[in-house]
């Protein structure tokens, strides 16, 4: 099993398992059989909406003795609602309640984007908040209380271009561990990746299967279909393995770590297996060749008319 080591030595699983989009009647099974497959890291967020079922889900696997907490490594986020630093404790505390644990492994900032209390998503400018009237200094400031709280051990962040990154780096008193952003063979972040390699943060791949269930209003006509993908297709075959494997497969062999999300089981223990294929030089140089800076989460939803997030520096 690949896995990854952070500086005080605690180590994630790197393969974990997504849970946006997985619906409260199907997510407690799907957290069950990823247990009982050997998964042992979990991605969760407070906007997914199915942070109860999971807490349940992982209260029962205590029960029936299929794990114990300190086996597992549990990952949630911040939603753009409670960037206020007086916010962040409570928003953590009401995930660990829904969780159904003491503490988090890792606390990500979901999004550099902020919106006013209460409002979880936005259809107007006014309903979010600039980044020059609540930074990301002030959200982190609130994250590294929970860490001193013990409330989680680790923090980080998630779609932060490079830029905002060192920024952050630049100005945080416990520096971020983590950057989750969108990652598989169309969108390799290649440079992003070095400067996180290179200053001890870990990279997390999400949507590494290219997210064929986001809602409709995520999709454009034009995307690519990564799992159909010619090169991985014939990669796959030559493994006898699935093509799904072969993207995780090559995440892992890149150091990174990755959270595919599937709430059908034979999926979800196929998927786990990546951890064993070991592809070729060539089969990576491959891959490698097939990068084309394609988002399938562009992040347009935040761009709203007269707002101040805008497509020029959302990924900077
Ligand atoms: N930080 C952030 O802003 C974001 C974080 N994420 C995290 O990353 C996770 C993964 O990304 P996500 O966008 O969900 O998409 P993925 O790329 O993981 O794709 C999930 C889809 O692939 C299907 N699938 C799973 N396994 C296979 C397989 N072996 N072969 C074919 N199809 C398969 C799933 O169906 P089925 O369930 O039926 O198996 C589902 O439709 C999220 O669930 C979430 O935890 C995602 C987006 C943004
Ligand atoms: O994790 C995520 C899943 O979907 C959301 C969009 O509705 C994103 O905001 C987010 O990044």
């Amino acid at each position: 099993m690949y896995t990854l080591t952070f500086r005080n030595n605690d180590v994630m699983p790197a393969l974990g398992l997504g849970t946006w989009k997985s619906e409260k009647g199907e997510v407690y099974d799907a957290v069950l059989a990823a247990l009982e497959a050997g998964y042992r890291h979990l991605d969760c967020a407070f906007i997914y909406g199915n942070e109860k079922e999971i807490g349940e889900a992982l209260t029962e696997a205590y029960k029936r003795g299929i794990v114990q907490r300190s086996d597992l490594w549990i990952t949630s986020k911040l939603w753009n609602d409670s960037h206020a630093k007086g916010s962040v404790v409570p928003a953590l505390q009401q995930t660990l309640n829904d969780l159904q644990t003491d503490y988090l492994d890792l606390y990500l900032i979901h999004w550099p984007v902020a919106h006013k209390k209460g409002v979880l998503s936005t259809s107007k400018a006014e309903e979010q908040i600039p980044l020059s009237e609540l930074p990301i200094s002030e959200t982190w400031t609130g994250m590294e209380e929970a860490v001193r709280k013990g409330l989680t051990k680790h923090i980080g962040v998630c779609n932060f271009g490079l830029q905002r990154l060192k920024d952050l780096v630049a100005v945080s008193n416990i520096k971020p561990e983590m950057n989750q952003v969108e990652s598989h063979p169309y969108l390799q972040q290649n440079e992003l990746l070095e400067y996180c390699k290179a200053n001890d943060i870990h990279y997390t791949g999400y949507s590494p299967l290219g997210s064929p269930d986001r809602p409709g209003d995520l999709r454009k006509e034009d995307d690519p279909i990564l799992l159909e993908d010619n090169t991985i297709n014939a990669i796959a075959k030559r493994h006898k393995v699935s093509p799904a494997q072969v993207t995780l497969a090559w995440a892992l062999q890149r150091g990174t770590s990755v959270i595919p999300k599937s709430v059908n089981p034979e999926r979800i223990k196929a998927n786990l297996k990546a951890n064993d294929l070991k592809l070729s030089e060539e089969d990576m140089a491959a891959i490698k060749a097939l990068d084309k800076n394609r988002r399938y989460l562009d992040g347009s939803f935040w761009f709203l008319k007269g707002g101040t997030y805008k497509k020029e520096d959302l990924w900077k």
